[in-house]
């Protein structure tokens, strides 16, 4: 099986606040595949323990036939977090070298990177100016870029188009759609019903449990609903009377 990310049985405690319990799911190669759950379900604490930043309580985490946490793997995975990660007095350009550098880009190459990765969140033009200047919609747009920059065989997004507009947003799923088509696997966060649809494989999270999974199309249809929101609804509801 072409499994690039799969978690077996995790759970995850705090002290004694449990905030995962007994998690498994698989993301196929080239899968854009969507977390989707109320503020709070655990999507940001789940994707941090597949890129490597928090480990399990219990359970297993392989990232590319990888137990995680990795360090090798790490090059292997963008990771966008839910809080933008930027240098705020440097520039958006600054940023970026700062991000390439790491990632171990160069010269012409890390221009090439950061111009198209730039391009692709329309900052182009703003990317003189330093960050602090910048609107929390172009901050995440930055913090997109800068997950980009290595092209990365796995793209861990947590809620990257809060406070993107519209039209910008379409033009990133456009983009998320091209970068799959290419090979890359992408893991998206999101509470955002319409957003969920665009995913080809979709895990709904709630209470920090995975309470149903399936493509949009086949949760909808196996609970006779219109729109994924009904199919959440359902599935939370048939998990509280059971
Ligand atoms: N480091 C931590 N220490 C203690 N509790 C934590 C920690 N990180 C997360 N939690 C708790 O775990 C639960 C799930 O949080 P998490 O951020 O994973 O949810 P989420 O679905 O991503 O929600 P949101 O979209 O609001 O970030 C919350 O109750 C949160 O308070």
């Amino acid at each position: 099986m072409n499994a690039v990310i799969q978690v077996s049985n995790v759970s995850k405690s705090f002290g004694s606040h449990h905030v995962l319990e007994d998690i498994s799911l698989t993301v196929k190669k080239n899968e854009i595949y969507g977390l989707l759950g109320p503020s709070g379900a655990g999507k940001t604490t789940l994707v941090k323990m597949i890129a490597g930043i928090e480990t399990p309580s219990d359970g297993k985490i392989k990232v590319l036939n990888t137990l995680m946490p990795n360090l090798r793997n790490m090059t292997q995975i963008g990771f966008m977090a839910q809080s933008d990660a930027l240098y705020l007095e440097l520039s958006g350009n600054e940023n970026l070298e700062f991000f390439a550098s790491i990632y171990g880009l160069k010269g012409k190459r890390q221009r090439e990177r950061i111009e198209h990765a730039a391009s692709l969140v329309n900052l182009t033009d703003f990317l003189k100016k330093p960050v602090h200047q910048y609107s929390g919609g172009m901050k995440r747009r930055l913090s997109l870029a800068a997950a980009l920059l290595h092209e990365p065989d796995i793209l861990i997004l947590d809620e990257p188009t809060v406070g993107i507009d519209p039209v910008l947003r379409q033009s990133i799923w456009k983009e998320l759609y091209k970068l799959s088509d290419m090979g890359t696997t992408i893991l998206v966060t999101t509470h955002v019903m319409d957003e969920a649809e665009k995913c080809g494989q979709l895990g709904m999270l709630r209470d920090g449990r995975l309470i149903a999974s399936g493509s949009p199309q086949q949760l909808r249809e196996s609970t006779s609903s219109t729109t994924i929101e009904e199919a959440f609804l359902y599935y939370g509801g048939a998990r509280h009377e059971n």
